[in-house]
């Protein structure tokens, strides 16, 4: 156990320099528990700007990246690049990846595996949909996802947080109820004590991500599977830092 709170804020295509100011001196202003790793997630184009702003006790992510160093990839990054800025971390597998950009378990396995290779620690999102959890099939969906990832990691999960994101509770004001949310990391925990360790099981932590605001991140940090929150919308707002002091 001792898993660290880990919240990541995750800005999606949002924000110009103005709006990333407001966002940036909000984080300063705080104060953020020290107690948690607080992580934002940034515009591409953006994350060396970031950088220069940033305070010390926030991280940046990139939201995405290509699965191999350079070459004829237009328009992607790749880890290297992102290391090269001086940012630690990547966000992978988000559902939108996923859902509008058609990227499918494999390809997104491959991206972790080539992420965690070049150094980088990796927010490796899974979730199902509200058709896939209607018909039942919540586990089998995310034990699918967990396991094209296994194929590729093995077991070298210490730079990995997983977040369980159910699709249909992203940007829908519709969150899982605490016991939805606990109910799911406690049978990814067993998952992976069965596939992959006993100690990778105990150590990795897993964020609860879909509608979370100041509002409902007391209740769902006191579950005890939920060492953290991928917050979206809300992660653009003031109310972000209410949300980083949600495990006090
Ligand atoms: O990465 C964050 C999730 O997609 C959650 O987004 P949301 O908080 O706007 O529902």
């Amino acid at each position: 156990m001792g898993r660290k709170f880990v919240v990541g804020g995750n800005w999606k295509m949002n924000g110009d320099k103005n709006q990333i100011n407001e966002i940036v001196n909000n984080l300063k202003k705080g104060p953020l528990d020290p107690n948690v790793e607080v992580i934002v997630g940034v515009p591409a184009i953006y994350l060396s700007y970031v950088k220069t702003i940033i305070p010390d006790n926030v991280e940046v992510a990139a939201q995405n990246c290509w699965k191999s160093p350079k070459g004829a990839f237009t328009g992607e990054i790749s880890p290297a690049m992102i290391k090269d800025v001086g940012v630690n971390w990547v966000i992978l597998g988000h559902s939108e990846r996923r859902t509008i950009f058609g990227e499918k378990d494999e390809l997104v396995a491959e991206k972790v595996a080539h992420a965690l290779e070049s150094g980088l620690k990796v927010i490796a999102c899974i979730g199902e949909t509200l058709e896939e959890r209607e018909s039942g099939k919540t586990e089998e969906v995310v034990f699918r996802q967990l396991k094209a990832l296994v194929s590729a990691i093995g077991d070298k999960w210490e730079n990995i947080v997983l977040a369980y994101e159910p699709v249909w509770a992203i940007g829908t004001g519709k969150t899982a109820t605490p016991q939805q949310a606990q109910d799911v990391h406690h049978a990814l925990r067993n998952w992976l004590s069965a596939n992959v360790s006993g100690s990778v099981s105990d150590a990795v932590r897993i964020q609860y991500g879909g509608s979370v605001t100041a509002a409902n991140a007391k209740e769902l940090a006191s579950c005890k599977d939920i060492d953290g929150f991928l917050v979206g919308g809300a992660s653009l707002k003031p109310e972000f830092v209410e949300i980083v002091n949600a495990n006090q």
